[in-house]
């Protein structure tokens, strides 16, 4: 299969951005939605507002080959899931290592087969992405776990578990994938559970509904404490996934970066937590309007000091973004990023389009304003290159960024909703 790297986004930068655009539906809810969805033995599941991107497209293809029967209806954004046909644990490399999400169908298989082999787990290369919270969890509840080594030298996990048992777990941080796949675990073990240090995104919140219509019995969401009372069984239904809050912020600072004037049918301004807070301290205005938050940018920008945190902080997802959009703020803007310890990638490609930024570990320094020049660009992870997208609006002449598989990863439709608010931009392949 290709991997699509040979497709570019190509950016003509110096256009304001006026219009109306729909936010998708969230890619950290959806996927572990659909790991949930795999966790009813009977009945037909049906997600709404499901975001046509490659993660969700990856995530199909996994359910389909551990024999789950799953359509994704594009035009209708609605995938229609059928987990009665399970019948493999293996989570086979060639899907599961292109995206982080795959580790979510972990629950289902303990709970539906017994066991889950996963010979590969993906997502951006942030630096270390550990998922030792997740196994220790997982093994408190009775689990084990172990790694082997293919006959071709590649590593893969066993996790085996007869019948998982609740009991008192702990995230040493709130992990948000930790979070959903002990839920997700101990919505059918025996007993009750309950975990420590619970993830408060807004997505685990919106899986945690799910859940409870699936009839799993869950108390506590949105605090650091969560009780679960396992049940025998969880039921098929119908869920509309919640807006994707880091397409929303991409899209504010699209409009911030070029100053304009944007609408954004669907987003919620509540769920940027302090990010909506520092974008309005840049200079950006914000009006919500029911489910449209309308954005705009009419005076220059200020310079900003972010620390990335776990919600309501700054959303790390959104520290490439706004490092690209600190590059046309007046003066010194500090980023410090707490979450992850290799996300700096896009510092080069920014000064490689004539941006000035120093990085000294885990914080960065930005001098703007700087005039920046479209050029040939790398897309390190998906939020590199949403924010090099953002910097290409910007820059004078034309940005190239390569590959466009990781934005795709986790924005759908980016040309054309980035051109129905009067960008330049297209995909090529
Ligand atoms: C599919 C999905 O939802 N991805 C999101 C999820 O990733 P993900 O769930 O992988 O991120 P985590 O919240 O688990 O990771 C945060 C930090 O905790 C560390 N850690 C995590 C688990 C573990 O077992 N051991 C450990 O040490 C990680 O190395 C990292 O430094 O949350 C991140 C932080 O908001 C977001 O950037 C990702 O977009
Ligand atoms: C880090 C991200 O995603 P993932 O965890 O899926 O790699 C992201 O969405 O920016």
């Amino acid at each position: 299969m290709s991997l699509g790297h040979e497709v570019r986004y190509r950016v003509r930068g110096g256009r304001e951005l006026r219009g109306t655009v729909f936010v998708q539906g969230a890619k950290n809810a959806v996927l572990p939605m659909i790991g949930a969805s795999l966790m009813a033995a009977k009945g037909r599941t049906v997600l709404r507002n499901v975001p046509i991107i490659e993660d969700v497209r990856r995530a199909v293809e996994l359910a389909q080959a551990i024999g789950a029967k799953a359509e994704l209806h594009e035009a209708e954004r609605t995938l229609v899931i059928d987990a009665s046909t399970l019948t493999s644990p293996v989570l086979p490399a060639e899907i599961a290592a292109r995206f982080r999400g795959s580790f979510l169908f972990v629950p289902a298989l303990l709970h539906r087969l017994g066991e889950a082999v996963i010979e590969g787990v993906g997502g951006c290369n942030l630096g270390s992405r550990n998922l030792d919270f997740h196994y220790n969890g997982f093994k408190r509840m009775g689990a084990t776990v172990t790694e082997q080594v293919t006959d071709d030298g590649q590593g893969s996990i066993h996790v085996k578990a007869g019948h998982l048992q609740g009991g008192t777990l702990y995230l040493d941080t709130p992990s948000h994938t930790g979070t959903e796949n002990l839920l997700m675990a101990a919505a059918l073990a025996h007993g009750t559970t309950l975990i420590k240090n619970c993830a408060l995104e807004p997505e685990v919140l919106d899986v945690i509904t799910l859940l409870q219509r699936m009839g799993a019995r869950i108390t506590g969401g949105g605090t650091g404490f969560i009780t679960v009372e396992g049940v025998d069984r969880l039921t098929a239904v119908e869920h509309t996934v919640m807006p994707d809050r880091i397409d929303t912020g991409v899209l504010v600072m699209a409009a911030a970066m070029t100053g304009g004037e944007v609408s954004l049918v669907g987003a919620s301004l509540e769920h940027l937590g302090v990010a909506g807070d520092k974008l309005e301290q840049m200079g950006v205005e914000f009006h919500s309007q029911g489910a449209v938050l309308q954005v705009r940018r009419d005076r220059p920008l200020r310079p900003i000091n972010v620390i990335t945190d776990e919600y309501p902080g700054f959303a790390t997802d959104l520290q490439s973004p706004i490092m690209a959009l600190s590059s046309q703020a007046e003066g010194e803007s500090y980023i410090y990023e707490r979450i992850f310890d290799g996300r700096f990638k896009l510092a080069e490609e920014l000064v490689r389009m004539g941006a000035d930024v120093e990085v000294n570990g885990n914080r960065a320094k930005v001098h703007g304003v700087t005039r920046l020049r479209g050029t040939e660009v790398v897309a390190h992870d998906l939020r590199t290159g949403s924010a090099l997208v953002l910097a290409g609006l910007a820059a004078e002449g034309e940005t190239t960024i390569t590959s466009a598989y990781y934005i795709d990863r986790g924005h759908a439709h980016v040309a054309e909703r980035l051109t129905a608010l009067g960008a330049e931009i297209e995909r090529i392949a």
